[in-house]
């Protein structure tokens, strides 16, 4: 991650007992307390219902928390004010431009519905058409674009008009594997280009790690833990975001230390001589990644052993591999349910 310039004016976003209840019911947010930082970009990460959208449009305003919730910008009450007065920017998934107007007119779209002079419309257009290298479409109507120009327009749209806090709700999903990872890299660099606080929407978890100065891990209408991507990833407080990040392994033996189960992520074991091993397992799938060998091991237990293995060696189907996982790195799911609470 590139260093954060601090620019001079950022928004800190507050929640405050932000619960939400549809008319029909569904109890979709438990009560929520939520702090971000002013220029800090927080990632909402969780499985499919957990809630991810909904605590989005409460701080976009376009849905009001359950009496008793509050929404704070810098310290302000906007809970009672609609979208179009919290000075937010939103980037959805589909990319809601107008398809017949041209790249120019689109992200000038929202400078001329605040009546911004024409001379200044054009130098922040320009502006952000070239931060977001789609100054060569200028012209061409959206409806010509490919999903990866589209979604460039609808981030450029989205700030040209400086809002205070960016909304992006799982920008990148639409758009095939190698062009995510490169936008995410341009989000990534704009976003502490600009300072702008933003929060962003997602269920990947390598976005939210490269993306999130914070991950909010979600769960059921409730967060299950915050924290800088690291700690999420190596303290998760329970085997829910354990699970949710990344891959863990629990392998019912007795390590060296006596706990009864061993719990480690695929990265943190070695392929040892049989005598210094922990357990053995045999080799039923080798995936070759070239920088690493992916292995799924069967036994000691009943779930398939992950590991993931530099050794520079093929591996064969019905290979036995002995397995020492590295003491310093074993998790204590016991040890992280005890301590584990959402803050
Ligand atoms: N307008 C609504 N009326 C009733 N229930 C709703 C409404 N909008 C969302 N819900 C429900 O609230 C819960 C949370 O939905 P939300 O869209 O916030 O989840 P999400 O985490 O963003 O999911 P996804 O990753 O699938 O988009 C779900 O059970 C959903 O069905």
């Amino acid at each position: 991650m590139t260093p954060r310039e601090t620019p001079p004016e950022t928004t800190a976003v507050t929640l405050r007992a932000c619960a939400k209840t549809f008319p029909d019911g569904t109890r979709a947010l438990r009560p929520i307390d939520l702090e971000v930082t002013g220029g800090e970009t927080v990632v909402f990460l969780g499985p499919s219902g957990c809630g991810k959208t909904t605590l989005l449009r409460l701080i976009a305003g376009l849905e009001r928390p359950d009496p008793g919730g509050r929404v704070l910008f810098n310290g302000e009450d906007v809970t009672a004010r609609p979208i179009e007065k919290r000075n937010v920017g939103m980037v959805f998934q589909s990319y809601a431009l107008f398809p017949n107007m041209t790249v120019r007119d689109n992200i000038a779209y929202g400078l001329k519905v605040r009546r911004v002079a024409r001379a200044e419309i054009d130098a922040r257009v320009t502006e952000m058409m070239d931060m977001m290298h789609i100054g060569d479409l200028a012209a061409r109507r959206v409806d010509q674009l490919s999903g990866g120009q589209r979604q460039r327009v609808a981030l450029a749209r989205a700030i040209a008009v400086r809002p205070r806090v960016l909304l992006l709700d799982e920008p990148l999903t639409a758009l095939d594997a190698l062009l995510r990872e490169r936008l995410r890299v341009e989000i990534d660099g704009l976003l502490r280009r600009l300072g702008i606080t933003a929060i962003y929407v997602t269920h990947d978890q390598a976005e939210a790690m490269a993306l999130g100065d914070r991950i909010v891990v979600m769960s059921h209408g409730a967060i299950a833990q915050i924290g800088p991507p690291r700690e999420i990833y190596h303290r998760p407080v329970n085997a829910f975001v354990a699970d949710f990040i990344g891959t863990i392994n629990r392998v019912p033996c007795a390590g060296s230390d006596g706990d009864p189960e061993l719990v480690f992520r695929p990265e943190d074991a070695d392929i040892v001589a049989p005598h210094e091993a922990d357990f053995s397992g045999t080799v039923t799938a080798a995936f070759f990644l070239g920088d690493r060998t992916r292995l799924i091991l069967a036994g000691p237990g009943e779930t398939p052993v992950v590991l993931d293995t530099r050794e520079r060696t093929a591996f064969d189907h019905g290979q036995s591999v002995a397995v020492r996982v590295r003491p310093d790195v074993r998790m204590d799911l016991a040890a992280m349910a005890e301590a584990g609470t959402a803050p």
